[in-house]
């Protein structure tokens, strides 16, 4: 493109030069026996100026197009780059709007909410979570309280904290870190949290709102996965979404909200045969499976948008997706990374759903 531009602006400037400079040959030939001398030097003079003002022009116009124009080559790769959409930076914007939420609440003179997370033991990467739930509090000016109970707490105590926390009208949402210690019945501690206070939204009633199309809290990931998609501009409604996993936590719920946005949704799992070629038919691909690079190419359709939910650890410690990223990169056209992708997304859900239980408790 470049080199064309070039090719055409040199071609025009040899044959104005070459017009002008004919035209300043004739009339000097024309006129110098008529006039005097210096009439006549005046005359080239012109003729040789206009013509390097003309190329001059012409080559400034040139550079002009060439600056505007973006190089060939350069195009055809701005296409097939993904776009890599990174939760932590929507979350950052998200969590300025609620602190300005907060600041206003402040000045009004009206009650923080405050969110409740309890641990049982000391999981480490339980333990890392809760911490980043409490920081993200921290940063919005939400309140946070932590109750950190044993690994041998018992069920009896557990519920009892539950019962505490549901009637204290201090705390707005609570959070049961999951997974609990074997010895726990994870499903009546789960049930025990006043729905009006379940900011993870795994309350019967709650799983039950969202699968009736009522109003209730959402679990947060799957409402971060939906607030992915929007900034990807991604249309869903008419299209084939594709959720690999059927968990409580996030494959259940996120199909249930892409069917909700007029996708039509497939859900694989452990046992789904020919798993590859139901991914392969998916414009939209959420992966909550949980094993890491699971995701390869050969599960993608060429342009298809990829969201993944993997939290896996690998043995260095670091934290790796359950998408084989740079597998599929080439392949999306938008793709959200392991870490700073759909995790951030989490905790900012979480932190909206509070407000939205105090907010929901002063009417
Ligand atoms: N009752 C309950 N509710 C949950 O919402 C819940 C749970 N239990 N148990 C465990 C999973 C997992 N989860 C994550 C939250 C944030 C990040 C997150 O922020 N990750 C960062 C990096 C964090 C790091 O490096 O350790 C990132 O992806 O960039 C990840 C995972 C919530 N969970």
């Amino acid at each position: 493109m470049k080199k064309k531009i070039v090719r055409t602006a040199t071609l025009c400037f040899v044959a104005v030069a070459l017009i002008i400079l004919g035209l300043t040959a004739y009339t000097y030939f024309s006129i110098k026996d008529y006039l005097s001398p210096q009439t006549v030097f005046v005359v080239v003079l012109v003729g040789v100026v206009v013509t390097f003002a003309i190329g001059i022009a012409i080559f400034g116009v040139s550079a002009f197009a060439i600056a505007m124009q973006k190089d060939e080559q350069e195009q055809v790769e701005e296409k097939k780059m993904a776009q890599i959409v990174y939760g932590s930076e929507v979350a950052k914007e998200l969590k300025d709007e609620m602190k300005m939420k907060i600041a206003k609440r402040e000045d009004e003179g009206k009650r923080i909410p405050t969110l409740c997370v309890i641990l049982v033991g000391n999981n480490p990467a339980s333990v890392s979570y809760v911490t980043g739930k409490e920081k993200a509090c921290k940063e919005v000016g939400l309140g946070s309280k932590m109750i950190h109970l044993d690994e041998e707490t018992t069920q009896e105590k557990l519920l009892s904290v539950i019962k505490e926390c549901n009637e204290d009208k201090s705390i707005d949402g609570i959070l049961v870190q999951l997974p609990l210690p074997k010895h726990l019945n994870e499903k009546e501690v789960v049930w025990a949290i006043d729905p009006n206070k379940d900011v993870d939204g795994l309350h019967p009633i709650n799983v039950g709102k969202l699968h009736l199309g009522e109003k209730g809290f959402v679990p947060c990931t799957p409402q971060g996965i939906i607030e992915l998609l929007k900034r990807m501009n991604v249309e869903l409604s008419g299209k084939r979404a594709v959720v690999i996993g059927r968990s409580n936590l996030v494959g259940n719920p996120v199909a249930r909200l892409l069917m909700n946005e007029n996708a039509t949704v497939t859900i694989c799992h452990s046992k789904t045969e020919n798993i590859q070629t139901i991914c392969k038919e998916a414009d939209i691909l959420v992966v909550a499976i949980g094993k890491a690079k699971y995701v390869t190419k050969d599960f993608v359709k060429e342009g298809a948008y990829v969201i993944d939910v993997g939290v896996n650890r690998n043995d260095e410690g670091k934290l790796v997706g359950d998408v084989d990223f740079d597998d599929v990169v080439d392949h999306v056209t938008a793709i959200t990374p392991v870490p700073k992708g759909v995790g951030p997304m989490t905790i900012t859900m979480l932190l909206k759903n509070t407000i939205e239980a105090c907010e929901n408790s002063e009417v």
